[in-house]
């Protein structure tokens, strides 16, 4: 058996019984239900789907569904998909009369998901719908679609032909098999649907080999290490806490038309802080609680002598009336360029908010050496020793000597003793002058408004103007 497991890379595909014995083991031997594995299944559906296609470009699902497990798939997806954001509809013609199905149709009414028959489907769904999951067939499919579902593929496969130059077309997503495909042969006639999205499930069956669409996924984290040696699957690595991962070729585009429309609410001159500190601290509040990666990594652009800007990422590790702080190496390329020129610029880009606090500029100083000594002993250890190891941004012959300095250092400051910091290491400061804040708005329509110092009966305050996108 574990011989015909077929390998394309480095990962395995499934013949049709193999798909089924998977299937039978799983919920068999190995104690699952058939409603945990589709729970699974249509969760590993609804965030392969998030991954690429995002509720605010993508937001009409129709969830094609068809008889079997791959129809139940469907509807445990379509159920995710709306927690998600999205709005999903459903077309289930041919109801299976068991209670796993009928909670999930109920499931779905009790979130006023439209169920809509074949009849009430548009001859074009292209004007309606932004993703078609096709979820009619998966491995247990043979022989030649019979209807209604042969009618459902060729709406599908008709798609194209209502394509219009001002209209973008419907995604498909296909649920572990392109319906209509053979399980292991694939599209044999060439006339089958094409779609954008494949996710397959457990592991990709041998018909997602001719699969040539720019997304392929897995789903599937709920193998038991039991299911992989005996089919001596080779399975990819998850990443982090994600229920499925891309396999097969990241898609080859064109970089000219990645772009992204930026949609978000409207920011307002009566709703800004009169201080630009406050409104930063506000804004990054918000990044925090939307849980961005480190969003207290900055772009600090410098210049020197020559007028020649250069730009690299900190950390800010401080903010306050005085202004923004980072550490670094005081013998660096920056440092130098600081100690000729000491006006520098901060860029915060805040991805996921489609916000970016643009020119935080000002002039720079050094912190002083007891706060630079007392940060560098908050630092992990093993940053100290790096610290120390490092004459940063001067050429090294290879990674070997930063190591071997690394394993000297650490003998000689074993366990508790005190590493010092080296002279060469400490902050800076930089006071700003002007700020700007930034947020996307649809048709590159975007908010900026920009803060700059103003003397006003003596008083300094800040004058806050709206700039053209
Ligand atoms: N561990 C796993 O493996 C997991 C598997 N999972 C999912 O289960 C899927 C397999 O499900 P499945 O076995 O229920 O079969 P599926 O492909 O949905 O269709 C069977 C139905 O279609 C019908 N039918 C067949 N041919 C037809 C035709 N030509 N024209 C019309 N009808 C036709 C057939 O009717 P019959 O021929 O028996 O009369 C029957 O009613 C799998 O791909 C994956 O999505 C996940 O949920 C969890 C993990
Ligand atoms: C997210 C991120 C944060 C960084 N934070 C710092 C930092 O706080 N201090 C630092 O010296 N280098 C930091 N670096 C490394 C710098 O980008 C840079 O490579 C290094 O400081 C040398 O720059 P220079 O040769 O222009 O002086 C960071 C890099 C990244 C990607
Ligand atoms: C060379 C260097 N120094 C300092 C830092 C800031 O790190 P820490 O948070 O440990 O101060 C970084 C972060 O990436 C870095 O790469
Ligand atoms: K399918």
């Amino acid at each position: 058996m574990a011989s015909s497991v077929q390998n394309q890379g480095s990962i395995s595909y499934l013949t049709q019984r193999e798909a089924a014995e998977v299937d039978e083991t799983l919920m068999g031997p190995l104690g699952f239900s058939v409603d945990q594995l589709m729970e699974l299944a249509g969760l590993s559906v609804a965030t392969s789907i998030n991954e690429v296609y995002k509720p605010s470009e993508y937001n009409r699902v129709l969830a094609i569904c068809g008889p079997g497990n791959n129809g139940g798939d469907g509807l445990v997806a379509a159920r995710h998909l709306y927690h998600f954001g999205y709005k999903p509809f459903v077309c289930y013609p041919k109801r299976t009369q068991k209670p796993l199905y009928s909670g999930l149709v109920t499931q779905l009414e009790s979130l006023s998901i439209p169920f809509l028959s074949v009849d009430e489907l548009p001859m074009d769904l292209s004007k309606d719908f932004d993703i078609l999951v096709d979820a009619m067939f998966g491995f247990s499919f043979h022989g030649a679609p019979r209807p209604p579902f042969d009618d459902l593929i060729k709406k599908l496969i008709n798609l194209h032909y209502y394509e219009q130059a001002q209209r973008k077309p419907p995604v498909i997503v296909s649920v572990d098999i392109p319906s209509g495909w053979h399980v292991e042969e694939g599209d044999v006639g060439g006339d089958g649907i094409k779609p954008d999205m494949l996710v397959s499930l457990t592991a990709p069956k041998l018909c997602a080999k001719k699969f040539s669409g720019p997304h392929h996924f897995l789903g599937g984290r709920f193998v038991p290490p039991a299911i992989a040696e005996k089919y001596k699957l080779q399975l990819p690595q998850y990443p982090g806490i994600s229920m499925c991962v891309r396999i097969g070729k990241p898609p080859q585009i064109d970089i000219s038309s990645l772009r992204e429309n930026y949609i978000s609410p409207e920011f307002l001159e009566e709703q800004v802080e009169a201080d630009p500190l406050d409104q930063f601290r506000k804004w990054f509040d918000d990044a925090m609680a939307a849980n961005l990666k480190e969003p207290n990594a900055m772009a600090l652009s410098t210049t020197g002598k020559d007028g020649k800007p250069s730009s690299r990422m900190v950390l800010l590790k401080g903010v306050d009336k005085d202004g923004f702080v980072w550490f670094t190496n005081y013998e660096s390329q920056k440092a130098r360029q600081l100690s000729e020129n000491p006006h520098a610029a901060l860029l915060f880009y805040w991805d996921g908010l489609n916000r970016q606090v643009v020119r935080v500029e000002g002039s720079v100083e050094k912190v002083s050496d007891e706060e630079s000594e007392q940060y560098f002993h908050s630092r992990p250890r093993g940053s100290q020793l790096g610290a120390i190891v490092s004459k940063q941004s001067t050429v090294i012959p290879g990674r070997h000597v930063l190591h071997q300095q690394y394993k000297e250092l650490e003998e000689k400051y074993s366990k508790e003793s005190l590493i010092p910091k080296p002279k060469y290491w400490g902050g800076y400061r930089l006071k700003p002058e002007r700020f700007e804040f930034w947020q996307g708005q649809p048709s590159r329509l975007h908010d900026r408004l920009e803060y700059s110092p103003q003397e006003t009966d003596g008083k300094r305050v800040w004058k806050i103007v709206r700039l053209a996108p």
